[in-house]
């Protein structure tokens, strides 16, 4: 029922007066917490946002580890208060120690390790600076958040809506993939911008008025992948278009040390926050870490044997480019495991991206096939697993991945395949300072299953997968010569038409980058050389573009935004969008320092003007509900556009979770299956008990005993699953008994339960 005008004018008043009363209060407080006024109100806890003005809790010295433990302890509005409420009450470390600095307007250097809460410990200072500034649409851009891609822009996002969402304040995410026509039209409404640097520079070069000149707070997640070389030209040119005068927060698990770097965003007077610099390890405490050595080509089969044995867990599994990643995933969907598989890369359009995202982040089981995409910052629940078939480049990508799992407070498990020449990463992890607890062992041969020849096969009965098979092979050994360090990375070392045989490939595909002695060439002669055509007409320095994780590092940004611009992020998995298609950014801007067709007249913030004037109404004078603006501009689509966007999503959703329910029946059928052989093994065992000989399974013990869920499928098998046949086999074992010693029965019974994984 819409409410009469009169009392709709006088509440709005009354929330305006109540918000600008609290406002007062909380720059009080927090102009009290600044060094010059010598105490902390945080340590002790402040009073409530209804208390007089002027009752500001005194205290002891500054401490950010001491004092509140609470959010509800923080001088923060209690719109976000009430954002909060629900999912967080106690802080984390990185947000006890960088919260009450962030706060009160100084800039911070943050470092935590993954999963240790570093999102909140930016999101909330963003939306109380622009809050207490009573910030609205007419003053445009107060907040840039910048992450480095596109999935881990979305997923800010997302919880920027959950705890803003008591605000009035409009925010947008901008990254590539998107409509960027209507972006264009919506953006100068934007407060808080949530981006990655293309696409931002993007608007900055292209969007008329498009302006960030009162920008009053920057944010770089995941920091020192940001300032990296990758970035440089990008971030340089952004830099170069905000103010100086601004509050800076700069957050990663592996911050940057450079001096340079630091100088670039032009740091004030930073607070160093790294909370568990004191740590004895740089990962998780409760991750455990493995690695072995595994041939290149027989890593396919490890990985295949390692997701048979695991089918009840979630893993996540890294591949270093798209190719692998989609050749693995297509094939392997077609052997079908028994568990449902999944797969990202930078090379899938920006919607399957999302959806794949947020399908693994509820499923469970599952199995995620990725490349670096996903290696920082994102937030999966509940992962078990984290296995890296490709050996990481570094070691602060190692840290990263592994990261995706024993978030939070949570448990996890990692495993790294090292082939024999990379070997030195090993050493290099295990030296690392702080350490980085990562144990050998020895992969049981004897367990592996073969599965290369499968491969072939499939590789026959679809042709068409052959050219995918074979720009794996290419472009992994392409990714192998651009590492940067060549004490790992070795392409010379490679049995490269073994490592095709494990592919399913009948011949060893020709790199031309390799001369006939197996030397390499440089990569300019790589790229001129283009690998040649690859049957389907694409450039092949398109091709090699796509592989985004690794041009990353060895090209210099120019070069990388060339490639960027060549593919369109719109582009379908791997269907490449020819050159000439893309006039809408002539190659020539990339390296010129962005211009604005006009600059907008500089906006003056009042600071008169009551917070909450950007509540909209509709015609009868109800208020829309708050982050409507965020919903708005969130799509950057028409509504037409949307519905038929939101129909394609449902579609789509639905025929991947048609595809689960395929994969669950199949692998309920394979369970069965498989019981029925435990059954008949068991009616063998008893026959020829005598003879058998248990082996010891020294080797992979780490991993079996780490598969928790599959050791309780064992005695599942013989508590309740099959109550009777466990009654039989109960009854049989007290017949033998006379035969058979107690040693042996207990031996017999350890072989059975290892027949039965
Ligand atoms: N105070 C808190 N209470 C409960 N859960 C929290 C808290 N802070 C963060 N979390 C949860 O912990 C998980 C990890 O948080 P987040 O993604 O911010 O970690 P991170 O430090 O940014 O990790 P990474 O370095 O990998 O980017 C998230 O699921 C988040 O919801």
């Amino acid at each position: 029922m819409p409410r009469p005008k009169l009392h709709q004018t006088s509440s709005r008043k009354q929330r305006r007066l109540h918000e600008s009363e609290e406002i007062k209060l909380l720059d009080e407080w927090i102009d009290a917490m600044k060094p010059s006024s010598g105490t902390n109100p945080l340590a002790v806890p402040p009073p409530p946002p209804s208390a007089p003005v002027g009752s500001l809790p005194g205290g002891a010295g500054f401490s950010p580890y001491a004092g509140c433990k609470l959010f509800s302890q923080l001088p923060i509005s209690v719109k976000t208060k009430n954002g909060l409420k629900g999912k967080y009450v106690e802080m984390s470390d990185i947000q006890r120690a960088s919260l009450p600095h962030s706060i009160c307007g100084r800039d911070i250097l943050g470092a935590s390790k993954t999963g240790s809460g570093k999102t909140l410990a930016f999101t909330i200072p963003v939306i109380e600076k622009l809050y207490r500034l009573r910030w609205g649409p007419e003053d445009g851009v107060g907040a840039l958040i910048i992450s480095p891609t596109k999935d881990l822009a979305a997923q800010l996002f997302e919880e920027l809506k959950r705890v803003g969402k008591y605000h009035t304040l409009s925010a947008g995410l901008l990254v590539g993939g998107r409509d960027v026509k209507s972006e264009k039209e919506r953006v100068n409404f934007l407060n808080i911008i949530i981006c990655t640097p293309g696409r931002l520079l993007q608007h900055m070069n292209e969007t008329p008025n498009f302006d960030c000149s009162q920008l009053q707070i920057l944010v770089l997640d995941e920091a020192d992948r940001i300032l990296d070389h990758g970035f440089r030209a990008e971030v340089d040119a952004i830099l170069g278009e905000l103010p100086r005068v601004r509050q800076t927060l700069l957050f990663s698990a592996t911050q940057t040390k450079s001096v340079k770097d630091l100088a670039r965003v032009s740091l004030n007077n930073p607070e160093y926050i790294s909370v568990h610099a004191e740590a004895v390890t740089a990962t998780p405490e409760r991750l455990k870490q493995l690695a072995m050595v595994v041939p290149i080509d027989q890593k396919l089969d490890m990985l295949w044997s390692f997701i048979r044995k695991h089918l009840s867990c979630k893993i996540l599994v890294f591949l270093t480019t798209c190719k692998q990643v989609k050749f693995v995933f297509e094939t392997f969907s077609k052997l079908r495991p028994g568990v449902p598989l999944k797969h990202l890369h930078g090379g899938m359009s920006q919607t399957r991206r999302i959806i794949t995202c947020s399908m693994f982040a509820e499923a469970t089981p599952s199995v995620l096939f990725c490349t670096d995409v996903a290696s920082r910052g994102l937030d999966f629940p509940a992962i078990d697993w984290v296995v890296q078939v490709d050996c990481p480049e570094d070691i602060e990508t190692y840290i990263h991945r592994v990261g995706r799992t024993a978030r939070f407070t949570n448990e996890g498990r990692s495993v790294l395949f090292l082939s024999p020449s990379e070997f030195k990463m090993l050493e290099k992890l295990q030296g690392a300072e702080p350490k980085i607890p990562i144990k050998s062992i020895k992969p049981n041969n004897d367990k592996l299953e073969q599965v290369s020849h499968r491969l072939a096969s499939v590789l026959v009965q679809y042709p068409e997968m052959q050219h995918t098979a074979k720009r794996a092979f290419v472009t992994y050994l392409k990714s192998i010569k651009a590492q940067k360090d060549k004490e790992v990375f070795d392409v010379t070392k490679l049995p490269l038409e073994d490592f095709a045989k494990s592919l399913g490939l009948p011949v060893t595909p020709k790199l031309r980058f390799l001369n006939r002695n197996g030397k390499v060439g440089s990569f300019s002669e790589s790229i001129d050389d283009g690998m040649g055509e690859d049957g389907n007409g694409h450039n092949s320095s398109d091709e090699e573009l796509e592989d985004d994780v690794i041009v990353a590092k060895e090209l210099d940004s120019t070069k990388k935004k060339k490639q960027e611009l060549n593919l369109t992020e719109d582009s379908e998995d791997d269907i490449l969008v020819p050159k000439e298609s893309n006039k809408e950014l002539p190659e020539k801007k990339i390296t010129e320092l962005p211009t604005r067709i006009s600059k907008k007249k500089k906006l003056k913030i009042n600071p008169l003007r009551p917070a909450g004037t950007r509540v909209k109404f509709d015609d009868d004078l109800n208020i829309l509900p708050p982050l409507a603006a965020i919903a708005d501009i969130d799509t950057g689509e028409s509504v037409v556009d949307r519905i038929k966007l939101e129909e394609r999503y449902t579609k789509l959703r639905e025929e991947m979770k048609e595809h689960d329910k395929e994969d669950k029946m199949l692998q309920r059928k394979m369970l069965r299956e498989k019981r029925k052989k435990q059954k008949m093994k068991l009616k063998k065992w008893r026959g020829d008990a005598e003879e058998v000989a248990v082996g010891s399974d020294e080797d992979l013990s780490d991993l079996d005993e780490a598969e928790k869920p599959r050791s309780k499928k064992s005695k599942m098998y013989f508590n309740s699953d099959s109550e009777d046949e466990g009654e039989k086999a109960k009854k049989r074992i007290g017949d033998d008994a006379d035969r058979i010693r107690l040693a042996e029965q207990e031996a017999l019974a350890l072989k059975l339960l290892s027949s039965m994984h």
